[in-house]
């Protein structure tokens, strides 16, 4: 019995250490979407929301390698300042020229306050651009938050529903304005190949009778995916398209709340390295429906490693769809 859990584990350590391998070795596509082309972004406004750590940076960094103007909107300014500053020495590092808030030219990189966790917030946010911002090219819905603790957002709601959808959904109607005066243009949404999981149950969204943290992730997810259809619905004919994708399992700070025993840490730190996909392997399919000339006027679909994919059809049932949409209004406070 002993010898055979030692091979096993044995066995185990070997596999990972032969993935391990393979990820050093470079084996893995870093940029599906093909990279190159460092003008492709230049003249566009890009806002990301959680753009401070993990696949919101990632893609930051990217999308302003390739020009862009890219605005950083994120809950503490301390955070995002400290991930400013590596980007900035980043891009230098590689050559790019320097950008930052006074450059005034492609590549510029702009920090502003939001909590989606509050609709004063983002409403404050939303006016705060709305009157410096020209146009906004590319909205990338990121941010997000997993199987937390019951939490409530400031205005009540169960957070991971509260962050994940109706934050992103009051965000980008204030924004659709610009988006269409600025068109074409792009909203792209970070969802999880999890939301398969996920149910919309209407009598309780506030999961104030039953909450179970994962269903809770599940269902902000489906959310998101219900969102982008419904939206893509709406906005037909106005040359602003809006796509949603999985980005795979990545290494990033999102599961901050999931508690691993100390003595199998490293153990997990070993398997996400070898298994997980870096934050750059993560965010290829943000960076290309956010900037690929490939997917001009494709709209309402749902992408991973910057392929369509197909969806459960809970994830497409339109009533659902625009049942979610009436009553998320009227949660977030827009009069129709
Ligand atoms: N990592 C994965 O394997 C995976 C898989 C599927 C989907 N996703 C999705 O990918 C997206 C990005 O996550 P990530 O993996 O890059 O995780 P991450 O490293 O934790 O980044 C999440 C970002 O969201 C921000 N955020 C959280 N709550 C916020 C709030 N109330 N207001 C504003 N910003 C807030 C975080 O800000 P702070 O740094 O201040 O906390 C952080 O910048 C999420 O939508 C997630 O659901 C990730």
């Amino acid at each position: 019995m002993a010898v055979a859990t030692a091979v096993a584990l044995l066995a185990a350590l070997g596999g990972t250490l032969w993935l391990a391998a393979r990820r050093i070795g470079g084996t893995r596509a870093q940029r599906l979407h093909g990279g190159g082309d460092s003008g492709l972004m230049r003249g566009k406004t890009v806002l990301i929301t959680g753009a401070n750590s993990g696949l919101g940076r990632a893609t930051a960094a990217e999308l302003l390698r390739l020009g862009a103007r890219v605005i950083m909107g994120c809950r503490d300014r301390a955070r995002a300042e400290e991930a400013a500053g590596q980007l900035r020495r980043e891009l230098r590092q590689a050559g790019d020229p320097s950008p930052g808030p006074d450059a005034g030219g492609p590549g510029e990189l702009v920090i502003k306050e939001l909590d989606l966790a509050s609709l004063r917030s983002v409403r404050a946010f939303c006016q705060e651009l709305l009157q410096e911002e020209p146009r906004l090219d590319v909205l990338i819905n990121n941010a997000g938050i997993f199987q937390c603790p019951y939490m409530k957002t400031e205005d009540g709601f169960e957070m991971q529903f509260g962050v994940n959808h109706l934050g992103h959904f009051l965000l980008t109607n204030l924004l659709l304005g610009l988006l269409k005066s600025s068109a074409p243009s792009r909203i792209v949404v970070v969802s999880s190949k999890l939301y398969k999981y996920g149910d919309i149950n209407f009598e309780d969204l506030n999961s104030e009778q039953n909450y179970n943290k994962s269903f809770c992730y599940s269902r902000s997810k489906l959310a998101n995916i219900l969102f982008t259809r419904e939206l893509a619905r709406r906005l037909e004919g106005t040359n602003v398209t809006v796509n949603v994708l999985h980005p795979g399992i990545v290494r990033t700070n999102l599961g901050r709340y999931v508690h691993i025993p100390l003595l199998a840490k490293p153990l997990f730190n070993l398997v996400s390295w070898a298994f997980f996909k870096s934050p750059l392997e993560g965010a290829q399919t943000s960076i290309y429906l956010a900037s690929s000339p490939e997917i001009e006027g494709v709209s309402g679909k749902y992408f991973g490693d910057c392929k369509e994919e197909e969806l459960l059809p809970k994830a497409m049932d339109e009533s659902v769809a625009r049942k979610l949409w009436d009553i998320s209004e009227v949660m977030v406070g827009i009069l129709k």
